[in-house]
C-alpha cells in the first residue's frame, strides 16, 4: 500500500509492513514511535532507518531527518497506529462478525466456547490468552489482547483463510492502552468484575472505566451482552451505545438459567429465553461456567444462531486446557487444574470442589501467588483457601525476583486452622498433593492453568505445565500404589 493512501500529502512510497518494535523492523516498514513505561520509541528512529524503514510516525520532534524517509508528526501516535493498522489490513473487523469478551474471569472460556460452537455455523477464529487460532492454524499467544498491528493482521489472515467471525479476548490492559480502538465489534460480552490488576489500574474505579471502553463504541447495530447478576452490571448498561441484552441466574434476564444441576462430569439447566424454555446439557462444570455458557449462548444467539441449533454442540464443548480441566488417568480421586489467580476465581473453584467432594473426603489445594503483582491479594488467598480446604500446599507461581517462601508466608497470614506446608518446587508440590490424595478426595492445582512457562528472576523460563505434571505424577506415583492397595 502507498504511504499516500494512508496519510494526506504523504509521498508515494510503497509500504510493506507496520512496526512498533525496532527489534522487529523490516525494510519498507512504517515505524510508530510509542512512548512506553520502559522505553521511548522515538529513541530508536536511527536504528529502524538503518534497517530500511521508510516512514516514521512520531509525536515528538525528530532532530536528524534522512532523505528518502517520510516523517509524519501526529498528536497521538497510538490513535494513528490503530487507524493505519485497520486500513493497512483492509479493515478486516468490518467484514467479520466480531465478538469481544471482557471481564475479570471467564474471557478465555467464553471466547473458546464461541469459537468452538459458532464454527459449526460460520468459521470462527480466536485471539486471546491461549493462542491465536483459526482453521488448522494455532500460533502462540503474545498478550491476551495483542497490539493493534497483530490484531488486524491476524484478522486479515483469518479472513483470507475463510473465517467469517472472530472471538477476541479483550483485557483491561488492552482497553486502557488503546489496543482495540479501531476494531469494529458486533457483540461485546461482559462476564464479571472483581478485584484484579490494581497494580496497573490503581483503583477499582479505573479498572471499571477501562472495561467500559469495550461497550461504548460498538458497530451501529452492535449488541452489549451483560451479566445481569454482576454488581457492576448497571455501569455497563448505562454506558453502552449497543442494544442491551442480559443473561443471569438470580435476576430476571433475557437469557436466564433455572433448575441448575451440576455434576462432576457435566451440568444441566433450563434456559428461559423469550418465553420459551430449552433443556441445556453441557460437559462444562461449576456454577461460574454456567454464567460463561450463558454469556456465550446469548452472544451467539444475538449473532443469529438459533438456540435449538446450538444444543447438540453444547453437550461436547472442547475441553479448554487449564480451565477447570479435569485430569483423569483412571485415578480414584478428582484432580482439577485451573487458571484461577484472583480471590474471586479461587473462591469459585473452591465452591465447586465443595459441591463435588463428598462428606468425609478432603480438598487438597496447591497454589501460590505471583511475584510483583497485586501483593495485597496474598493474605486474601489464604483466608479463602482455609474456608474450603482440608490441606494446602503453597508453592511458586511466577515469583519473578521475589522469594517464593516470602510470598507463601504472606498467604499463610490469612490461613486460619488449615494444615499447610510450603514446597517451593511446583513439580514436587503437585506430586505431594497427588501422593497424599485418598479415594474421592479432590486435588486442586491453581494459578497457572495451561501455561508452560514460569516467570523467575531472569525472565520467562520453560515450565512443564500443571496439567502435564499432574498426569505424569498420577501415572508415576499413584496408579501403581492404588492398584496395589486395592
Ligand atoms: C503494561 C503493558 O501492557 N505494557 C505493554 C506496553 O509496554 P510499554 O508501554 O511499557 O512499552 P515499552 O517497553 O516501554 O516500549 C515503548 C515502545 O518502544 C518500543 N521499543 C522498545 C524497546 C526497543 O528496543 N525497541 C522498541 O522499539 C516498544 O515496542 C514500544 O512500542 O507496550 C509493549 C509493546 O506493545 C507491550 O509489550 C507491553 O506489554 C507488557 C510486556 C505486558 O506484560 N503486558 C501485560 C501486563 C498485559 O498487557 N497483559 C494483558 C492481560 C492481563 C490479564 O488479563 O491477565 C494482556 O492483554 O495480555
Amino acid at each position: 500500500m502507498k504511504l499516500s493512501e494512508m496519510f494526506e500529502q504523504a509521498p508515494e512510497i510503497e509500504i510493506e509492513g507496520l512496526c512498533l518494535d525496532s527489534r522487529q523492523a523490516k525494510p519498507n516498514d512504517i515505524y510508530f514511535c510509542m512512548s512506553g513505561i520502559m522505553f521511548d520509541g522515538h529513541d530508536f528512529v536511527e536504528d529502524v532507518i538503518a534497517k530500511g524503514v521508510k516512514a516514521i510516525v512520531h509525536a515528538k520532534p525528530i532532530e536528524h531527518m534522512h532523505k528518502g524517509v517520510a516523517y509524519i508528526q501526529v498528536e497521538n501516535v497510538n490513535r494513528t497506529l490503530n487507524r493505519i493498522a485497520s486500513l493497512f489490513y483492509q479493515h478486516p473487523s468490518r467484514y467479520m462478525k466480531v465478538f469481544g469478551v471482557t471481564g475479570t474471569n471467564g474471557k478465555s472460556t467464553i471466547t473458546s466456547i464461541i469459537q468452538d460452537v459458532y464454527s459449526h455455523f460460520h468459521p470462527c477464529g480466536y485471539i486471546g490468552t491461549i493462542a491465536i487460532r483459526y482453521g488448522d492454524v494455532e500460533l502462540p499467544p503474545s498478550l491476551t489482547t495483542p497490539d493493534p498491528i497483530l490484531i488486524h493482521k491476524s484478522m486479515a489472515d483469518m479472513r483470507a483463510a475463510g473465517m467469517e467471525a472472530c472471538a477476541l479476548e479483550v483485557s483491561s490492559h488492552g482497553l486502557e492502552l488503546g489496543r482495540v480502538m479501531s476494531v469494529d465489534f458486533d457483540i461485546a460480552i461482559f462476564s464479571n468484575l472483581t478485584y484484579d490488576h490494581l497494580d496497573f489500574h490503581g483503583t477499582i474505579e479505573n479498572y471499571l472505566e477501562a472495561k467500559k471502553k469495550l461497550f461504548t463504541n460498538l458497530k451501529s447495530d452492535g449488541v452489549a451482552v451483560l451479566n445481569r447478576d454482576d454488581a457492576y452490571y448497571q455501569a455497563f448498561a448505562d454506558c453502552t451505545n449497543g442494544r442491551l441484552v442480559t443473561y443471569g441466574i438470580k435476576h430476571d434476564s433475557d437469557y436466564r438459567a433455572m433448575d441448575i444441576q451440576i455434576q462432576t462430569d457435566g451440568s444441566q439447566f433450563t434456559l428461559l429465553h423469550h418465553e420459551k424454555s430449552y433443556t441445556i446439557k453441557t460437559n462444562l462444570v461449576a456454577m461460574y461456567n454456567i454464567y460463561n455458557l450463558l454469556g456465550a449462548i446469548a452472544g451467539m444467539c444475538e449473532a443469529g444462531i438459533a438456540i435449538e441449533d446450538m444444543l447438540p454442540y453444547l453437550a461436547s464443548i472442547k475441553q479448554i486446557e487449564g480451565r477447570m480441566e479435569r485430569i483423569d488417568e483412571g485415578q480414584l480421586f478428582n484432580v482439577i487444574v485451573d487458571f484461577a489467580h484472583t480471590p474471586d476465581g479461587l473462591e469459585k473453584v473452591f465452591e465447586y470442589a465443595k459441591d463435588i467432594t463428598k462428606e468425609g473426603h478432603s480438598i487438597i489445594a496447591v497454589f501460590g501467588s505471583a511475584g510483583k503483582r497485586d501483593t495485597k491479594k496474598r493474605k486474601v488467598f489464604g483466608e479463602i483457601a482455609s474456608k474450603y480446604c482440608d490441606s494446602i500446599i503453597l508453592t511458586e507461581d511466577d515469583p519473578r525476583d521475589e522469594d517464593a517462601r516470602e510470598i507463601a508466608n504472606e498467604i499463610k497470614e490469612g490461613i486460619k486452622d488449615t494444615k499447610n506446608i510450603f514446597i517451593e518446587d511446583r513439580y514436587n508440590a503437585i506430586r505431594q498433593a497427588i501422593e497424599s490424595a485418598g479415594a474421592y478426595d479432590t486435588v486442586l492445582i491453581l494459578g497457572k492453568g495451561d501455561e508452560v512457562f514460569m516467570y523467575r528472576e531472569f525472565g520467562r523460563e520453560p515450565w512443564l505445565g500443571d496439567h502435564n505434571v499432574a498426569r505424569e505424577c498420577i501415572r508415576r506415583y499413584c496408579l501403581d500404589n492404588h492398584e496395589e492397595n486395592n
